[in-house]
């Protein structure tokens, strides 16, 4: 009998999932298969998920269960350096191999290859399959075989290269119940996502998570047809004004693998309205953009991609707690980006249009390096991504690749004036804005603006 383990990660769904597809096809004769997730805060390197995506994980986990239960598929739950509980299910289940779904972290993939070595070595099988991109990051290049740093070039021979078939949730495997006493008889425990302790609980800060978001793999496919059929047709005309619903709000699903990268390309195939299709897959190449720095950046998270930013004289929270506060708290003064900073806060999300304002401000007029805004991002995002995070805060700081010129500086008002002229998302989230209780700003945009010029030309080459 062939019993596969398949070890989830970021990729908790059953539609279009090549690992699994192999894993159920391996099953046809007389086999089965075991799911298993592994909650890894502890390899070094691997950054630990922040709060709002633990929140997300909890249900995420809960709905997958619940997903592959129908497939006759049981999920174990661990938590510890993945190079250790995976060999260890692997014995304990009596598998025969183990696949999985790609990783492109640097810390990951190294863990993900000291795994795939060690199970070999000891005669098991371990397999790795594509599904959390378009493409795989070292099958795009350069002509002369080198990373991108350049969006629009990447995105060209992005897409040029031919998309693999989606794939459809598989047929039941085998029967739930005999799965589950096979791995009680060898004294195997399912194990629980509460044991895990993901969910806050003093205090519960997740109210607002939860009014917004249906964290499941079926909320997510929901969310994409209300996109393609109701909203999509809009989406170059609305994805910047922040007050209407212009946006597919997928980033949470695309983030943990609900929703595949080619089922959101696929399905923008059914837009009338083409210039909206074009710049939707654009968006999805951005992330795979971003994923392919990562991939051949792995310190993207920590250190400037363009290292004349290393002399920039940022300052740090622990120099500004007061500012840094203001900045989180959404109490700014700058109606725009306290918006943006509240939404986050209540809802686990911000509007791409107020996240760069919001960001521009705290880097360049605030003089706040951008790595402690992508942490309290990171901490607070449902969609926090180890790539896209890092990726898009450089890019608003300058240091990054493909960043805008440094003295393109976002100014919040005239943000504001531009993209919600009537104050609509301004007054959803900041109700006190025009009273007395709404703070001045805490900023000359102005002067600090120049000072942000001045110091930049202070830089080696600072020539923007
Ligand atoms: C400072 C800053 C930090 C960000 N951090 C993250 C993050 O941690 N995770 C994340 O997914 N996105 C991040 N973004 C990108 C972008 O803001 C979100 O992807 C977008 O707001 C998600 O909303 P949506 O799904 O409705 O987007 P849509 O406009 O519907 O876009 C569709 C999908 O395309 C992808 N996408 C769109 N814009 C970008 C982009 N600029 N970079 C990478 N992918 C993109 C996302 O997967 C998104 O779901 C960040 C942007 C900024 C400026």
């Amino acid at each position: 009998m062939t019993r596969t383990l398949l070890w989830f990660r970021d990729d908790l769904r059953v539609e279009d999932h090549p690992a699994l597809t192999f894993a159920v096809h391996a099953a046809s004769d007389d086999g089965d298969v075991v799911g298993l997730y592994v909650l890894d805060d502890e390899t070094p390197g691997i950054r630990p998920l922040g709060g709002a995506a633990r929140w997300w994980l909890h249900h995420a986990l809960l709905s997958l269960a619940d997903r592959l239960r129908d497939l006759g598929i049981p999920l174990l739950i661990r938590c510890g350096p993945a190079a250790q509980q995976v060999p260890a299910v692997v014995q304990a289940t009596g598998s025969t191999g183990v696949v999985w779904t790609r990783r492109y972290g640097g810390p990951e993939r190294e863990t993900d290859a000291s795994v795939k070595e060690d199970l070999r070595g000891r005669g098991f099988t371990a397999h790795s399959f594509p599904g959390s991109l378009l493409q795989e990051p070292w099958t795009i290049s350069t002509g002369g075989g080198g990373p991108y740093r350049v969006f629009t070039p990447f995105y060209k021979n992005l897409s040029g290269h031919p998309l693999r078939e989606l794939l459809p949730v598989p047929k039941p495997v085998a029967e739930y119940s005999g799965v589950q006493s096979s791995l009680a008889g060898a004294g195997v425990s399912l194990g629980a996502v509460d044991d895990l302790d993901l969910l806050p609980t003093r205090p519960d800060w997740a109210g607002g998570l939860r009014d917004r978001w249906t964290p499941t793999e079926e909320g997510g496919q929901q969310r994409l047809r209300q996109f393609v059929d109701q909203e999509g047709d809009a989406y170059t005309r609305a994805r910047d004004v922040p007050g209407v619903q212009g946006t597919s709000l997928l980033s949470p699903y695309l983030r943990f693998g609900q929703v595949s990268p080619l089922s959101a390309w696929t399905a923008a195939s059914e837009l009338d309205h083409e210039p909206s299709a074009s710049t939707f897959r654009s968006e999805l190449g951005w992330r795979e953009f971003c994923w392919h720095l990562l991939y051949h950046f792995p310190d993207l998270p920590e250190k400037n991609l363009r290292t004349q930013f290393d002399a920039y004289p940022w300052r740090t929270q622990a120099q500004e707690p007061d500012v840094f506060r203001a900045w989180s708290a959404g109490r700014t003064g700058f109606p725009f980006v306290d918006a943006g900073m509240r939404e986050l806060w209540q809802s686990g999300h911000m509007h791409n249009r107020v996240r760069m304002a919001a960001a521009s401000l705290l880097v360049k007029n605030l003089g706040i390096h951008w790595r402690e805004g992508e942490a309290w991002f990171w901490d607070t995002l449902v969609d926090a991504d180890a790539a896209s995070n890092p990726a898009n805060w450089q890019w608003v700081a300058g240091s990054g690749a493909d960043a805008a010129p440094f003295f393109r500086i976002f100014n919040p008002e005239r943000q504001r004036d531009r993209f919600d002229p009537d104050d609509v998302y301004v007054r959803r989230w900041v109700p006190e804005f025009g009273s007395e209780d709404y703070p001045d700003p805490l900023v000359d945009l102005r002067a600090s603006r120049q000072q942000a010029l001045a110091e930049y030309q202070q830089l080696s080459g600072g020539s923007g």
